[in-house]
């Protein structure tokens, strides 16, 4: 079976973003990323909407606070009925644990961002002072998402293969920072093409721009989904 395309819905408002929906055939199945632009403009009633026309829905929130106010969080979240929620990993492992036991009793995958694919080795050299080299920070924060229950992480996909060899086959590595050999790059570092990332092994692909910003957006969209299950 094809694996879904997950279209990062990053728009202006939600006139624009159901314009866009509406472009795609009515019994197309979408895999949707509801992140803080919309979520800060329309809320649950938006999560619930999108539900309710079948969407799955990817809740990016990226929550990143106290254990306490992270579960009691995700208690809410739980009930919401979203496929995944993301988390960060620099949280630390009582965070990560707190998230997971909030969404208990839910189908929720809980996912932990490891470093943001719009940093590059020198913002994490330079800005953040961490030590370590890109690729070992982010493995170790994936291992830490691992061994603390999450079901998986955020990463680019050229991190894919070292994250799955210090975790699990199975945990899963969705991987945003794709971009289409003709795409912009845009504020993005680490990036890879849809049949990089699926050579490279991700579970699923995060899209954007390449789609919400193209002239066809549904033929942008068919063209990346062809390429990422060829
Ligand atoms: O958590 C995310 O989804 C995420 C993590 C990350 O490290 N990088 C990243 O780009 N994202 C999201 O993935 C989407 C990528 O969008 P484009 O760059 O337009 O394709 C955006 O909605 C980001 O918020």
């Amino acid at each position: 079976m094809d694996k879904p395309v997950i279209v990062a819905l990053d728009f202006a408002n939600e006139v624009e973003c159901i314009d866009f929906l509406d472009q795609f055939p009515k019994k197309q199945s979408l895999f949707l990323k509801i992140g803080l632009e919309m979520f800060c403009q329309y809320g649950y009633p938006f999560v619930k909407k999108l539900r309710e026309r079948g969407y799955n829905i990817f809740l990016d929130l990226k929550l990143h606070d106290i254990p306490n106010t992270v579960k009691r969080t995700c208690q809410m979240i739980a009930k919401w009925d979203v496929q995944m929620l993301t988390i960060h990993a620099s949280g630390g492992s009582k965070m990560i644990k707190s998230a997971k036991e909030g969404l208990a009793g839910s189908n929720t995958k809980l996912l932990a961002v490891t470093q943001l694919t719009s940093l590059g080795q020198v913002e994490l050299t330079n800005e953040l002072q961490v030590t370590l080299r890109s690729q070992d920070y982010v493995t170790r924060l994936a291992k830490l998402a691992f061994t603390n229950g999450a079901d998986g992480v955020i990463s680019s996909a050229l991190e894919v293969p070292m994250i799955k060899e210090v975790t699990s086959e199975s945990f899963l590595c969705v991987t945003p920072g794709i971009r289409p050999k003709s795409s912009k790059i845009g504020d993005q570092k680490r990036v890879a093409t849809p049949n990089q990332a699926k050579k490279l092994g991700s579970d699923l692909i995060v899209v954007g721009r390449p789609i919400t910003q193209a002239k066809d957006k549904y033929n942008a969209y068919v063209k990346i989904e062809k390429e990422w299950n060829k």
